[in-house]
Order: C-alpha cells, then structure tokens, then sequence
C-alpha cells in the first residue's frame, strides 16, 4: 500500500487536498514520551501555507488535532492518530480544468491509477500538502533524536542558478542547524538570500514557477547504524525523500560529483582524534557500506520547478481525447524548495528513528 511506511516506526498517512482532512497513523512510538506540543506546532507552522508572497496564497492553521494514542502529555504506545482540518478549500479553481491535465503535475497519472475515480482537486491526495501530516510525525521523531543529541538541518543550496556555499561536510554544528530553522530562506551565504528572493518573485510575476536543491545535515549520529544492501541508510533515507512530491533527484556526500574523481581525491581517510573515529574528508557523506560513519550524514535533494504554472500550456483533455491548450487559474507555490525543507527535515528524522530501532533490538 503506498500509503504505508516503515519497519520499526509505522506510518500510514490518508487524506486529500481539498476533502475534509488530511491525517496519519504512527505505530511503534514507545509508551510513556512525552510530546513538546509547542515544538510541534512551530514545524507545522514553518511548513503551512499561505504566509507570505513566496508560498501559495491558501492559507491553513495546520493545527493537528491528536485524537488517540496520548493521554496525560504522554504518548500511550498505541497507534497515535492526528488529523489536520483543510479550511481554505477553493475546489472552483479547478473545476474548469477537471478533464485538463496539468502538465508535469499527478492529474494523468493519478486519472490512470485510480480508473477516473480520484479527487482531482488540489492534487488530492498527490498534493504537497499530504506532506503536513509527515511533518507532524517527523516533529515528534526530531525530539527523540535530539535527546540522544542527534540534530537535523537544511539549507538552500540552490534556486534555480542561484547557489549557496555548501555545508562543511566534516564539521557542522547543531547550532548552526537550529538557527537555520528561523529563516524563511535559509542560507550559509546570507548575500544570497536577496538573489534567491528575487529570483522567485520575478519568476512569480511571469506566471512561472522555479526549483532548486536543498542540503541537509544530520549531526550527532553514531557509527554502526543502518545495514548492507536493501536497509541502507541511503535507501531508507532516499525511499523517503522520493516520497515526497516534487523531488527529483538525491545524492549523498558528493554525489555524482564523485564520478569526475581520482580514488585518491575522494577517499576519505581515516584518523583518531582522541578516541574518536573520524575521516579528513567525508566525501561518501557519513555512510560506508550503508552504515553510518559517525561523520555528518550529507545529502543534497532536488526539487523542481512548481508543475502548476499561469502561463498557457499545451496538454490533453481526457473527456474528448483532445488536445487543447490550458490556463490554469489557482494559487500555487511559485517555488517549492523553501516550503519543502521541514518536509525533507521531517521524513529524515522518521527514517532516522527506524534505523536506530532497529540496531536496537541488538540491545536484548
Ligand atoms: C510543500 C509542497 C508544496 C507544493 N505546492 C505545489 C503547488 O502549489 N502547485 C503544484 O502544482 N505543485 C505543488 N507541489 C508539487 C506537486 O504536489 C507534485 O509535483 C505533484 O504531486 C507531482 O508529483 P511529482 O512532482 O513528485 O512527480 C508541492 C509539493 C510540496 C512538497
Ligand atoms: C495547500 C497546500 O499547498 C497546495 C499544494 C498544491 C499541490 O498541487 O501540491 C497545490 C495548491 O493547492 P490549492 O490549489 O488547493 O491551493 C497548494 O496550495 C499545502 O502545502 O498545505
């Protein structure tokens, strides 16, 4: 089922964009967590929409409601369910496009798959707003990571042709992780900031729609997690990202980069800093073998240009078998990089938190 995800942690997420609410289903968290409410809420604000001229104009609360698995502050141990209210539905944007499919988004797809019977409006359930609910989930998972000292962030490395500097791939600080969390952009390079903007509202302005690439860090994780082949780090994390819409593209530490590179350039060698296992470099991005290193884990995500733009494109119309020219009318996102990075934030901290369950069962 494509709803459904994990082997320690399970998620099952339902809903669609524009019907009553959208929501998930956590199993496997522990009795006895207790939940920062007011953490939550804070991720769920940094994703939702409608804030400012750089999202689309919808504006949502986002506030969960949990209504079972919690008691007393506490997470009870069974199944955790939080359903998310859609409020500002504006289903007549897509009436006249019904049987118009939009080029580059899920229409003809989502038309196929479900034999015409599913809610074409706002995306239904291939809409980026699906992705509020793993943002809750990934709230809670990101405060149990950070007890074991284990700390999460992004920034934007690129819009369109603008690009940031990267992170320092062998010393990232937490610090600098938590404040990136505060910036509507967030960059290394704050001169960029400016560049980015502009290149989205001018992109906006034409009716238009740009990408991007977005990096994320994870510091504070130890060696020995993850396994060989199909349960390895890089799959578990990059089975996430692509779950997520609008990503098109993941590479860990350099990447493809790597492939113009002599061995002894991109090796990362090995020393002790004290007791502690460390490498010079950490071009394989904190995972050997599919293990992790204990370096920073360091992957980069591409996400493209917004597939619902203003500008007039050719597409088809399923009623008739014609092709035609569409207008689309709607608020969308002129970009979706910035909005998505508490996203890619979140589903890291779900794989995350799997993989450390599972090298937990070592313990017994
Ligand atoms: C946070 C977020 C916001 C998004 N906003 C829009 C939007 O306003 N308009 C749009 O056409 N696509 C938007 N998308 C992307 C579409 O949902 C996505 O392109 C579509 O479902 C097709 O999936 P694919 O791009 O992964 O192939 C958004 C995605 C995310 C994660
Ligand atoms: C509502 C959200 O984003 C939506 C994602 C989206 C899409 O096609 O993915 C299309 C738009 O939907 P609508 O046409 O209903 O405004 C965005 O606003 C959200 O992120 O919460």
């Amino acid at each position: 089922m494509s709803g459904m995800w994990g082997n320690n942690l399970k998620i099952s997420i339902f809903g669609e964009s524009h019907g009553n609410s959208i929501g998930i289903t956590i199993d496997g968290l522990k009795p006895g967590i207790e939940l920062d409410i007011e953490k939550i809420s804070m991720e769920m604000k940094r994703r939702s929409p409608g804030r400012n001229d750089l999202s689309t104009s919808r504006k949502e609360s986002d506030i969960p409601e949990i209504v079972s698995g919690y008691f007393n502050g506490k997470t009870t141990g069974t199944p955790l369910c939080a359903i998310i209210k859609n409020v500002d539905t504006r289903s007549k944007d897509y009436t006249k496009t019904k049987d118009l499919m939009r080029p580059s988004h899920a229409d003809y797809t989502g038309y196929i798959k479900y034999l015409g019977f599913n809610d074409y409006r706002g995306g239904g359930h291939f809409s980026g707003r699906i992705t509020a609910p793993l943002v809750f989930c990934g709230a809670i998972c990101k405060q149990i990571l950070e007890k074991r000292g284990i700390e999460i962030g992004c920034h934007i490395k690129k819009i369109k042709n603008i690009e940031d500097s990267s992170f320092d791939f062998t010393n990232v600080c937490k610090d600098m992780l938590i404040k990136l969390r505060n910036n509507e952009l967030p960059v290394i390079d704050t001169q960029k900031e400016e560049d980015m903007r502009r290149v989205i509202l001018e992109s906006k302005q034409q009716g238009d729609s740009v990408g991007g690439v977005v990096e994320c860090c994870v510091v504070g994780i130890d060696a020995g997690i993850g396994d060989p082949f199909f349960n390895s780090v890089e799959s578990v994390i990059s089975h996430l990202l692509f779950s997520v819409p609008a990503v098109k593209g993941v590479e860990f530490g350099l990447g493809f980069e790597m492939a113009n590179m002599y061995g002894s350039q991109c090796n990362d060698e090995f020393y002790y800093d004290g007791d502690t296992v460390k490498t010079k470099t950490n071009n394989n991005g904190g995972i050997l073998g599919g293990i992790t290193s204990g370096m920073p884990i360091i992957f980069r995500t591409a996400i493209k240009p917004t597939a619902s733009i203003l500008k007039e494109q050719d597409t088809i119309n399923i009623s008739d078998k014609t092709n035609e020219i569409m207008k689309i009318e709607g608020r969308h996102d002129p970009c979706i990089v910035q909005r998505v990075i508490p996203v890619i934030e979140a589903v890291t901290a779900i794989g995350i938190l799997d993989l450390l369950k599972e090298k937990e069962k070592w313990s017994i």
